[in-house]
């Protein structure tokens, strides 16, 4: 991994030779292939992937070090080495591309600073006059960003319901640039059908990208590549790094050309991910298995405890859930997000403060247990009319479940629904009260 200043005349001629150039003519930084290469060797199950890494650091480092490094020096006045400076690659984190290409079956992974930065960076693919299809239940910032390229950049941004592949189909046409999609989705807990979707949009214009932000699920639970997908992304401040002690974005595809522009985009503007937080996240990546796993465990357990006392909870590892086959057609496991509502907006506010172990917070993919409201958190970014048209319920909870015991969880949720009046308690325990029948169902 590391090198010493003066190269072997070998390497001085392999860099000479160093035929990847960027949009600029300048050469590639290193090449984008997987940390551990499969090639020539068995795959292993992804659990043992996610740890399982090779690198050629000169003292065997088994943790990869830290290049906390601006700048790093030529052996040439032609400068030539495998890196110059960090804004265009760093060995920490071309390091961590490597791996996240492996885990996210890419030829090519690109790490950012926030998965946001992730999603302006893919976005920057499109021109004035391009149009965006995507969903009517996205995350706030998704829908922030998109709105700015709309009112800024002309580009035309069609929200529609993805849970239903035809009304993507009904406005694609050879202006369709992009479809992005959400699944499930943040904070409605829909499911997209990937695979219709992509086949359609590619049958009907082969030059639009199918792009899939996969922050829900992670590469633990679901490939969008192998779906159909031509770039997935996610926010790596969520269960790639585990801890929320950093932000990260991640981008994968196997198109060579898509991944040089969007390095491209990453080198001209300058988010490419810190060498610190690439280690944090490389760090991270590696428990991805453990917690996921736990934190699914405890998430279905909180949902069946809910859904057992009477809430309308959103959860697609419940069968109850409309699209329960179409996840699992798709998923290998249904996550820790659920949400539940109430029928009454104090209500609710009521249960999220009463609690004590479950942080207020937005975000989720953290060890730690979290409940929000999105309306009034991470959608607020949403205007009330918009979150209104799309049946956005207010009185909406999030939990996001973390690796604590179970049971503790349970307890302390069933505290602060008695304690918010949430329930009718009787001799045989509590149950919900009627939950407002005009408030949305979970509708496929
Ligand atoms: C589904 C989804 N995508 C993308 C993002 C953006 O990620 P970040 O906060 O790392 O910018 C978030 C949350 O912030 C999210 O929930
Ligand atoms: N104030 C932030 C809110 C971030 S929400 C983070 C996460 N995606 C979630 O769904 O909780 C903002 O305006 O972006």
């Amino acid at each position: 991994m590391a090198t010493s200043n003066r190269l072997s005349p070998a390497s001085q001629a392999a860099n000479k030779v160093f035929t990847r150039v960027d949009l600029d003519g300048h050469a590639l930084p290193p090449s984008p292939a997987p940390s551990s290469p499969l090639s020539g060797r068995k795959r292993y199950a992804l659990a043992t992937e996610l740890v399982y890494t090779e690198s050629k650091d000169q003292y065997g480092a088994s943790s990869i070090p830290i290049y906390q490094s601006a700048t790093f020096k030529q052996t040439s006045s032609n400068g030539g080495n495998e890196y110059d400076y960090t804004r265009s690659g760093n060995p920490t984190r071309t390091h961590l591309e490597r791996h996240l290409a492996k885990i996210m079956n890419a030829t090519r992974a690109l790490a950012v600073g926030s998965g946001m930065g992730a999603l302006d960076v893919i976005t920057r693919l499109l021109k004035p006059g391009d149009e965006v299809i995507t969903g009517d239940d996205l995350y706030g910032g998704t829908h922030r960003l998109l709105t700015y390229l709309k009112n800024n950049q002309g580009v035309v941004v069609h929200h529609v319901d993805t849970t239903n592949a035809d009304s993507v189909t009904e406005v694609i046409s050879d202006k369709t640039a992009m479809v992005l999609l959400e699944t499930p989705t943040n904070p409605l807990i829909k499911i997209v059908d990937i695979p219709s979707i992509a086949r359609a949009t590619h049958e009907a214009n082969s030059k639009a990208l199918v792009v899939v932000d996969n922050t829900m699920l992670s590469p633990m639970l679901l490939n969008p590549l192998d779906i159909g997908a031509d770039i997935v992304y996610e926010s790596g401040t969520k269960y790639l790094s585990g801890h929320h002690d950093i932000m990260a974005g991640v981008i994968a595809c196997n198109d060579s050309e898509l991944g040089d522009k969007m390095y491209f985009t990453i080198n001209a503007t300058g988010c490419g991910l810190s060498p610190n937080d690439s280690f944090l996240l490389m760090r991270g990546v590696k428990t991805l298995a453990i917690r996921m796993e736990k934190q699914q465990a405890n998430a279905h357990q909180i949902a069946e405890f809910l859904e057992s006392h009477g809430f309308r909870v959103r959860y697609p590892g419940l069968k109850s859930h409309p699209q329960y086959d179409l996840h699992w057609s798709m998923a290998r496991g249904a996550g820790a997000v659920l949400s539940f509502e109430t029928g009454d907006v104090a209500l609710s506010e009521r249960i999220v403060e009463a609690t004590r172990l479950w942080g207020i917070s937005v975000s989720f993919g953290c060890v730690n247990s979290l409940i929000s409201m999105p309306c009034r958190m991470s959608h607020a970014s949403i205007d009330a009319k918009t979150r209104q048209e799309r049946q956005m319920p207010e009185d909406l909870i999030r939990l996001c479940v973390g690796i604590e015991d179970a049971g503790d969880l349970i307890d302390d949720l069933s505290r602060a629904l008695v304690q918010a009046g949430a329930v009718t308690v009787t001799l045989d325990g509590f149950h919900a009260h009627d939950v407002d029948a005009d408030s949305e169902t979970p509708s496929a």
